[in-house]
């Protein structure tokens, strides 16, 4: 059985592989004395442990510190590359890419062979174009919506609002419409640009993940829903290393 672990900068994704597919799945806290809730089996039946993070050292280590406490199994940690199996990262600094960056185009790889999108709306917002032949071209980062929110409410002094996830995008007549609306507006914004993009790249699939995904198909985004494609995409390195 192999633990595959997706710790984010707001929470933590863990799925149970066997040899027939997912056993169980579910969510966590990175700093939380459990991280892994719920987790259905003993520890001496785990055989691997794969970690994608892009939490500070700090807690990751605190992570690997837990699990090492619960789990005998090899825990291993895997970072964005420069290349696999066709897969071309576009940084010359690859070590510096977010590791769900690299492992959600690693899935997204997997599946379409060919060039795609991927957008993971977690704390942050990024946006990855892959071309035909694998070349990474590049990506954006932006922030997500609750970051964006936070810093309305904690860098303006005189911004006062209730938050709602409103699917209204006209123009505000009160303090929280403007800031509701206002975050309706840029993310119809970016779910346009990414698919103008789409269009003049001759891209077809866009895949999205994260926290945010579904909000941004039920804004218009028109992309296949991934949850678990950083897992995917780690789970699948992961086979790959045992079998070196
Ligand atoms: N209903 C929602 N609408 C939009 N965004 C959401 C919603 N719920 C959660 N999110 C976003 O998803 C993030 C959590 O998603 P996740 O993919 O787990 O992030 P991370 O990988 O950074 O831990 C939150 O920080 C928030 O920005
Ligand atoms: C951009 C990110 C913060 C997104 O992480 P998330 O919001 O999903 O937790 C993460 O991929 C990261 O820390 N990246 C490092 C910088 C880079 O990718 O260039
Ligand atoms: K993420």
């Amino acid at each position: 059985m192999r633990l595959v672990i997706d710790a984010g900068n707001s929470r933590l994704k863990w799925r149970l592989d066997g040899a027939g597919g997912v056993l169980a799945q579910g969510l966590g806290g990175i700093e939380d004395a459990d991280p892994i809730p719920e987790l259905p089996v003993g520890a001496g039946t785990i055989s691997r442990v794969a970690v994608s993070t892009v939490a500070s050292e700090e807690k990751r280590l605190h992570l690997l510190q837990n699990l090492s406490n619960r789990v005998s199994a090899p825990i291993r940690c895997y970072w964005s590359e420069a290349c696999r199996d066709g897969l071309v990262n576009a940084y010359s600094n690859y070590q510096q890419m977010g590791a769900d960056r690299w492992h959600a185009m690693y899935g997204a790889w997997l599946d379409c062979k060919q060039g795609f999108i991927v957008v993971d709306a977690g704390s942050a917002i990024t946006v990855d174009y892959v071309g035909s032949s694998g070349q990474h071209l590049g990506g954006f980062i932006v922030p997500g919506l609750h970051m964006m929110r936070r810093s309305l409410q904690v860098d303006a002094a005189r911004i006062g609002f209730d938050a709602s996830n409103v699917s209204d995008s006209s123009p505000g007549k009160s303090t929280s419409e403007c800031v509701n609306h206002g975050l309706t507006w840029l993310s119809s914004a970016l779910i346009g640009r990414v698919h103008g993009d789409s269009k003049n790249a001759g891209v077809r699939d866009i895949l999205v993940t994260g926290g945010g995904a579904e909000r941004l198909l039920s804004l218009g985004l028109k992309a296949t829903y991934r949850p678990s494609l950083v897992l995917d995409g780690l789970a699948a390195i992961d086979a790959q290393v045992v079998t070196e």
